[in-house]
């Protein structure tokens, strides 16, 4: 863990997070806490609920029980696009890219959606110019700057996972969700993708949330590994004690760990 993690408010709080359909309980009662810095990598196996929580704590699901606080303030009844304007910011399975613009271009669109969504925006040249700065900082903060004239739909995955990261840094998130970021990326990209990934928290001055199967990856980004089964928090703690509790192996992690 760095040395300014776990110092300062936190910049999300689940308090006994809960999601219920008919008698099944999907979440159950997670409580979780992160301060800005931190990287939280959430696993566990199929099914445990890991994309639920996701879905809870960005609005997309309504809490059955328990709260969602973001940076200090109570967001459990906001929709999601309230949340992501007060900071939380959140990667999909199925991409957001807009598969025939340019890589500059829709990095545009997402730094000019932060303007009021409205063409205002570019109707003054400081308007423009702030849109396309704030466009190629975004680029650049995954990499991309050299790409700025690739068709987004052209791109290979891991290209592709940095672009939506971009148009995510565009909202300035101080939450960031990611779900599965590696999945469908080659072998050969994981590396890049996941230095992308590890300065994210420096980056946005907050915390990273990350879902990932792709267990050498989140052992090398998490400074906390929260393990989900059956809807609930099993351990959160570093990746060296929730890798040796007994319990965790037993429900999750196999013999072979
Ligand atoms: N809308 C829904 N209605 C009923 N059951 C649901 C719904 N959404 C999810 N579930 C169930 O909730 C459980 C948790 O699903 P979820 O997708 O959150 O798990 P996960 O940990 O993300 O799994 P995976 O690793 O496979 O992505 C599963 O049993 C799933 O079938």
């Amino acid at each position: 863990m760095s040395d300014h993690v776990g110092t300062g408010p936190a910049v999300l709080a689940t308090a006994g997070l809960t999601w219920r359909i008919g008698n099944a309980t999907i979440v159950d009662g997670v409580s979780l806490d992160l301060r800005a810095g931190e990287f939280l990598g959430v696993i566990g196996p199929n099914g445990a609920g890991k994309t639920s929580l996701f879905n809870l704590i960005s609005g997309l699901r309504a809490a059955t029980a328990g709260t969602v606080e973001l940076l200090g303030h109570d967001v459990t009844r906001l929709a999601p696009h309230r949340r992501a304007r007060r900071g939380l910011g959140r990667t999909f399975q199925a991409s957001s890219v807009f598969g025939s613009l340019s890589v500059r271009e829709n990095a545009r669109l997402a730094a000019q959606a932060q303007h009021g969504g409205s063409l205002h925006a570019w109707r003054s040249t400081k308007g423009f110019r702030a849109v396309a700065e704030r466009a190629d900082e975004c680029l650049a903060a995954v990499g991309l700057s050299g790409r700025g004239e690739a068709v987004a739909g052209t791109l290979a995955h891991g290209e592709k996972r940095k672009l939506e990261i971009a148009l995510l840094l565009a909202g300035s998130p101080r939450v960031m969700l990611l779900d599965e970021p590696m999945a469908g990326v080659a072998a050969e990209d994981v590396p890049d993708l996941v230095e992308v990934i590890r300065g994210l928290t420096g980056h946005i001055g907050g915390a990273v949330l990350m879902v990932e199967h792709h267990m050498e990856v989140i052992l090398g980004l998490a400074d906390r590994l929260a393990v989900m089964h059956h809807g609930a928090l099993l351990a959160c703690d570093t990746p060296d004690v929730v890798m040796a509790n007994p319990v965790v192996q037993e429900a999750y992690l196999g013999e072979e760990l």
